[in-house]
């Protein structure tokens, strides 16, 4: 049922090299909502994500989903990630993909886009740099999982394919939870229900686009 599922992500201990990165993470998303997850370069954001589906191991974290201990978001598929990096086998045709990837209930959706009608019989090996990344931000967005996790959808992308991404994570966000970050804050301001800063290891809520500047992300608004 809508808004039945939560992700909680809490107590994040990252260290790189005696680096803290986070120690003090609180972050929660519910099926409906978009939650945008914004900070500056290196501040820990990605590491986030991938600790939240599994592929990075901290020294300490506690997620859980319905109040349920989860180890590794990507177990059971409850979990997906949109990595900065391509992410698709190369070798498998794109319609194969489709059936194992994209949740039944945007299947029609889904094989209605262009970027699927072009390319469906193709392998991902088959694909230029841009549209491989447009499939695969959509692949992942339409995917099976509960909550999606995507890492700089809206980079080296289009104003129009921005909001064409747009548009199509408002309509996935009705059945799911969506975290996002990007650089392209307006775009993630635009899209999300709320937004969370990382800074100095920490998560801060932004409650007013003023606390962006009160907490030295960007000077002005634009
Ligand atoms: N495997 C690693 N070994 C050592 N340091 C790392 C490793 N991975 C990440 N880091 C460091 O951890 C910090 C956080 O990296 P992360 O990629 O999570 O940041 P980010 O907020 O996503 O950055 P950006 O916005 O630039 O993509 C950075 O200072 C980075 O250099």
């Amino acid at each position: 049922m809508l808004g039945q599922h939560i992700l909680k992500t809490d107590s994040v201990h990252l260290e790189f090299d005696g680096r803290k990165i986070l120690q003090d993470i609180y972050l929660d998303c519910r099926q409906g909502e978009v939650v945008g997850l914004l900070g500056r370069n290196g501040c820990g954001k990605s590491s986030l994500l991938r600790i939240i589906f599994g592929t990075l191991k901290p020294s300490y974290k506690h997620i859980s989903i319905d109040d349920r201990h989860v180890y590794k978001g990507y177990d059971g598929g409850r979990v997906t990630y949109l990595p900065q990096h391509n992410y698709l086998p190369q070798n498998i045709k794109i319609e194969s993909l489709a059936e194992i990837i994209i949740d039944p209930q945007f299947a029609d959706e889904f094989t209605a886009l262009p970027i699927y009608q072009n390319h469906y019989q193709k392998k991902p090996s088959q694909l230029s740099g841009g549209e491989l990344r447009q499939l695969e931000t959509l692949m992942c967005i339409y995917s099976r999982a509960d909550f999606i996790l995507l890492d700089e959808p809206f980079t080296h992308v289009s104003p129009v394919q921005a909001e064409m991404f747009k548009e199509v994570i408002r309509r996935c966000a009705k059945l799911k939870g969506i975290i996002v970050t990007d650089h392209q804050y307006y775009n993630i301001l635009d899209v999300a229900d709320r937004i969370v800063l990382i800074t100095d290891g920490s998560t801060k809520a932004i409650n007013n686009p003023d606390d962006l500047i009160r907490y030295g992300y960007i000077n002005h608004m634009i």
